[in-house]
């Protein structure tokens, strides 16, 4: 069962078309990853998905509703949450307060109960704490809740990140570049996270770099090259597809980004 259908996505900023006519699908519990070497349009296609951006051309369905001009926040209360390259946490609040946010995000609709101070205000209070914790447990953030956040490790951070996007109980989540700055040990934790998250129904979708972790971790990768997809498929499909090894080659030779092929040869190693 299709849960999240993107077709024909398209967006130009002035003359440059960043995304031409990118499609795919994602289901229930499935991880897939856009890939490409830099600039090749993947963050710009997460911003229309999530409706950071509204798109030229497309549609994005979820569940079969047409949501394409759905804003960001009426996303999320849909059911779609993404997390951004760039810590979105509150360094000066404390890390359990991070995720207590997430959830207030969630229920807008509760402003005037909380205004007029009813008793129902601290039942629920009392029940988002609960939550709360139950969330920072599975990520194993628990016994840092009363800490500041920004006295975290990166690593952490990144797993509160995410931690906090689930607090608006994510079908589909949008995760850019996971485990940007993280070292090996911090990654493999937010890939071992991810996969328990698939697992437990919800469909990932994966900006990530670290090709290593795209490898192990996905079911499904789709292509990105100067904004078009040039190829999708299983892990092991689309690392010997020649025009996608030739596309990280051609911008290894000018721009650091690494070969698929080798990266897939070390993963296996
Ligand atoms: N708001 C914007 N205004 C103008 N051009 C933009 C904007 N956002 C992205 N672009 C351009 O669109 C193209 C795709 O950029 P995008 O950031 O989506 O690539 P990317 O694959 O995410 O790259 P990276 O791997 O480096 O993050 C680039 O040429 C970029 O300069």
């Amino acid at each position: 069962m299709t849960l999240l259908q993107i077709e024909g996505l398209g967006i130009s900023f002035g003359g440059l078309r960043a995304v031409n006519d990118v499609g795919f699908s994602a289901k229930p519990g499935e991880v897939v990853s856009v890939i490409g070497p830099n600039g090749a349009g993947k963050t710009t296609l997460f911003n229309m998905i999530s409706g950071v951006y509204l798109p030229n051309t497309g549609r994005v369905l979820l569940d079969g509703q047409d949501v394409t001009r759905f804003e960001s926040h009426r996303l999320a209360r849909k059911g779609l949450t993404r997390t951004f390259q760039n810590l979105q946490i509150f360094q000066d609040m404390t890390v359990l307060e991070n995720v207590i946010v997430g959830f207030h995000l969630a229920e807008r609709g509760h402003l005037l109960a909380d205004i007029l101070s009813l008793p129902s205000t601290k039942r629920r209070a009392r029940e988002v704490r609960t939550k709360a914790m139950d969330l920072l447990k599975r990520v194993r953030l628990d016994k840092a809740a009363d800490q500041v956040a920004g006295n975290l490790s990166y690593g952490s951070l990144k797993r509160l990140e995410i931690v906090r996007a689930l607090a608006m109980e994510p079908r589909v989540l949008l995760l850019d570049e996971p485990a940007a700055g993280c070292n090996a040990v911090e990654t493999e934790e937010i890939d071992s996270f991810i996969a328990e998250l698939a697992a437990s129904g919800i469909a990932i979708l994966l900006v990530e770099h670290d090709m290593k972790m795209v490898m192990r971790i996905s079911n499904h990768i789709v292509v990105l090259d100067h904004g078009e997809k040039i190829a999708e498929g299983s892990p092991e499909e689309v690392s010997k597809n020649p025009e996608v090894i030739s596309a990280y080659l051609g911008a290894e030779a000018g721009q650091d980004t690494p070969s698929v092929e080798r990266e897939v040869a070390n993963a296996d190693g």
